[in-house]
């Protein structure tokens, strides 16, 4: 479930009136979701997306929701913000720091097609250069500080192969993070979290990226290999899909060439990517901050997709990345 705190219709109608989006007709909590409260909300202008963030804080927010701004202006396919008549996008609905978007069409492909991995891969370019003059600053906040944070709260509750795995790709990551080349790296404002359940197409056309709220500024090769482990690989055995991944890092290349130190360092990347959230899934499987609220994504699937790109890193770059 995913409403969290309830919202009184008048409430809801209240705010779209003083935001100028049209009297509200219909008002129903979404399902999907384990962040924030979510509701659709249809008025006779169009239909929104009203949020109540359960989790951030209104220091956090303006990050978020100026970036989708950012983006959305640059034509990116991304949620807009709504703004009073100030000019302020973030609102406050029951107490709870609250913003409405614009509802994006289409559904989202839980099981792509090369195509769509491509389709990701060009938009992914896109949205990275469409952000490169976006002047808010704030880190990945499940970045590398937090894995180290968060890696003793879930040690206790792995078993002895699973801790020395964990340990060592953590102090492997350090090491990388610590590099020149690392260093070296371009980046900007992320979206971090960019699954299949992140991105909707109407038909075949990539129709928007949503949910940004684990951007931060961080490396686009991150971006980019998390988007791989999630889009490119065999959802059962957590391997390594060449197809999938080769559309979508040709698509990405056609944008945006990668640079000598990403090619380098994409094989380290995609164990970052696979570490972040298996150490994310385990801290929401053994640390639940409420039980009503969880569904928890099973960790096992990220500690197989850690193995396997620990146990074949090359084969990515010979087969697609070019020099
Ligand atoms: N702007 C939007 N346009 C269309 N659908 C949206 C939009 N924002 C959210 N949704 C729908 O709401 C669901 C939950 O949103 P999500 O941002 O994933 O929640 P959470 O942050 O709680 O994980 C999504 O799966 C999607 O179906
Ligand atoms: N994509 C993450 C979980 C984040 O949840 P979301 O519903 O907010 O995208 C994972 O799969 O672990």
């Amino acid at each position: 479930m995913a409403v969290f705190t309830p919202v009184p219709f008048d409430t809801a109608r209240n705010l779209l009136l003083r935001l100028g989006l049209g009297e509200l007709q219909n008002l129903e909590g979404i399902e999907g979701g384990i962040e924030n409260t979510n509701y659709f909300a249809t008025t006779d202008q169009g239909a929104w997306v009203l949020t109540l963030f359960e989790r951030l804080t209104a220091e956090q927010l303006p990050f978020y929701l100026r970036l989708m701004k950012h983006l959305a202006q640059r034509g990116i396919p991304v949620p807009e913000p709504a703004a009073d008549a100030r000019g302020q996008l973030l609102h406050s609905v029951c107490g709870k720091p609250a913003a409405v978007v614009n509802r994006l069409a289409g559904k989202s492909v839980l099981v792509p097609e090369p195509q769509h991995c491509a389709a990701v891969g060009d938009m992914l370019a896109r949205m990275h250069l469409a952000g490169r003059d976006f002047e808010l600053r704030q880190p990945n906040l499940r970045g590398l500080p937090w894995w180290n944070e968060t890696a003793p709260l879930v040690l206790p509750h792995l078993d002895e192969a699973q801790a020395a795995l964990l340990r060592e790709e953590l102090a492997y990551q350090n090491h990388i993070a610590a590099s020149s080349r690392y260093a070296a790296l371009p980046r900007g404002p992320i979206h971090a979290d960019l699954f299949r359940d992140n991105v909707l197409f109407d038909g075949d056309r990539l129709s928007g990226f949503f949910d940004f709220y684990f951007a931060g500024v961080d490396t686009w090769l991150f971006d980019l290999a998390v988007c791989l482990n999630d889009w490119a690989i065999d959802w059962h055995a957590g391997r390594h899909d060449p197809l999938r991944a080769a559309a979508m890092l040709d698509a990405y290349q056609a944008v945006r060439p990668l640079e000598a130190a990403e090619r380098q360092l994409l094989p380290a990347m995609l164990r970052a990517g696979a570490l972040r959230f298996w150490i994310s899934r385990l801290w929401d499987w053994y640390l639940p901050r409420e039980a009503r609220m969880l569904k928890p994504h099973d960790p096992a699937h990220f500690e197989r997709v850690l193995r396997e790109r620990a146990t074949h890193p090359a084969f990515i770059l010979s087969e697609s990345a070019t020099a």
